[in-house]
């Protein structure tokens, strides 16, 4: 896709399942609207095309295609009418009849939880509300794919969990088909049938949020998914679903059917690193020890973030508590666990 001359957005193929909702997610500025805008028929791809149900979509058609479709932006730019009136005006402008268009308004404004407010003057409501009514509106024209471009991003954090949490039981009930853009990954995991990861306008992984998560497919999507640690290492050998592998002066065990000679990154998340002092190191499942020292240990809310030096730079996330009762400082010697199952291995060139 050219926006201004210049190439944003590289999708060889994409397709969205009947009933599934299609998280998609990417860093700032990876194309993520873009795509969003192409699916809804809003811009027309540079080249290549859009179909629905096996159909290309023709300019001239574009109109059809979009009425049996909604899309809900970050903003719910509600009309300055009632709440009753935002909900029901899809129904009024595709000619439904007086009955139905009542029932479903109705109906959609209770199921997301906004009917008590039907008769209020639209923009005098909350952000969570405003963003409910959006919802309902768009949902009650029954679209064959609904459209959410960040939906949560203006909204306070308490409110947009509610918000998340209700559209999640909606989505799951109805089937709706949907397709879900969001910077946010907890959003996706918790959102998404599927997620599709847009980085620098490349179509990088299409997979099930948990293994976009766990076994992400190259270092920019680990990076995004908040892995830390990678550590360049190479295979020795691999059995029954385990890999063993060297880095620089130990080796380690992986999830992974990567073949013996294959340089790869062990990338670790900051969540799955335990870490014990040398008085404390107790028998555990970790497969996976290493000696370190504390470099750094930075406060983050509830938690800490603490860099190590093994040899190279490991990062883990503990407990303030667990830090305390640690004594965790800076030329502390400390050990650093992980299970095999946490060691996630990406191939490199
Ligand atoms: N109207 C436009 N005209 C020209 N270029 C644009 C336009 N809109 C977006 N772009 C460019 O297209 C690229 C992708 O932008 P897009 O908004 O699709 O990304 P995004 O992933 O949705 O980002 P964000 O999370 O910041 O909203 C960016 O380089 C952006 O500068």
């Amino acid at each position: 896709m050219l926006r201004d001359g210049r190439s944003v957005l590289r999708v060889p193929q994409l397709s969205v399942e009947e009933g599934e909702v299609l998280a998609v997610i990417g860093p700032n500025g990876a194309g993520k609207s873009t795509l969003m805008l192409t699916l809804c028929a809003l811009l027309t791809p540079s080249r290549g095309e859009l179909r629905f149900r096996g159909q290309p979509i023709p300019s001239r058609g574009a109109l059809a295609y979009r009425r049996r479709t909604s899309l809900v932006l970050q903003e719910p730019l509600l009309m300055d009418t009632s709440v009753y009136d935002n909900a029901a005006s899809g129904l009024r402008f595709r000619g439904l009849p007086r009955a139905e268009t009542q029932r479903r308004a109705q109906h959609w404004l209770e199921r997301l939880g906004v009917a008590g407010l039907a008769q209020r003057r639209a923009r005098t409501l909350s952000g969570g509300e405003a963003q409910r009514v959006s919802l309902a509106r768009a949902l009650a024209v029954e679209p064959e794919i609904l459209f959410l471009d960040e939906p949560f991003s203006a909204l306070d954090a308490p409110t947009r969990a509610r918000l998340l949490d209700d559209l999640q039981t909606l989505l799951s009930e109805t089937r709706q088909t949907a397709v879900f853009v969001t910077h946010d990954l907890n959003e996706a995991l918790l959102l998404g049938t599927r997620v599709a990861v847009l980085i620098a306008g490349e179509l990088r992984q299409v997979a099930a949020p948990q293994q976009v998560f766990s076994a992400p497919a190259d270092p920019e999507i680990a990076a995004f998914v908040g892995v830390e640690t990678y550590l360049p290492a190479q295979v020795i050998s691999q059995q029954d679903g385990l890999n063993l592998v060297a880095a620089d002066g130990f080796q380690i065990e992986a999830l992974g059917q990567q073949p013996p000679g294959r340089r790869v990154y062990v990338c670790l998340r900051p969540e799955d690193i335990t870490l014990y002092t040398s008085a404390g190191v107790p028998a555990s499942s970790a497969r996976n020890r290493l000696s370190g020292t504390v470099t750094r240990t930075l406060p983050q809310g509830p938690l800490v973030r603490v860099t190590l030096d093994c040899g190279f730079p490991l990062v883990a996330l503990i407990t303030r508590s667990s830090a305390e009762e640690m004594g965790l400082a800076p030329g502390l010697p400390v050990q650093a666990a992980f299970k095999a199952s946490a060691a996630h291995l990406i191939p490199r060139p």
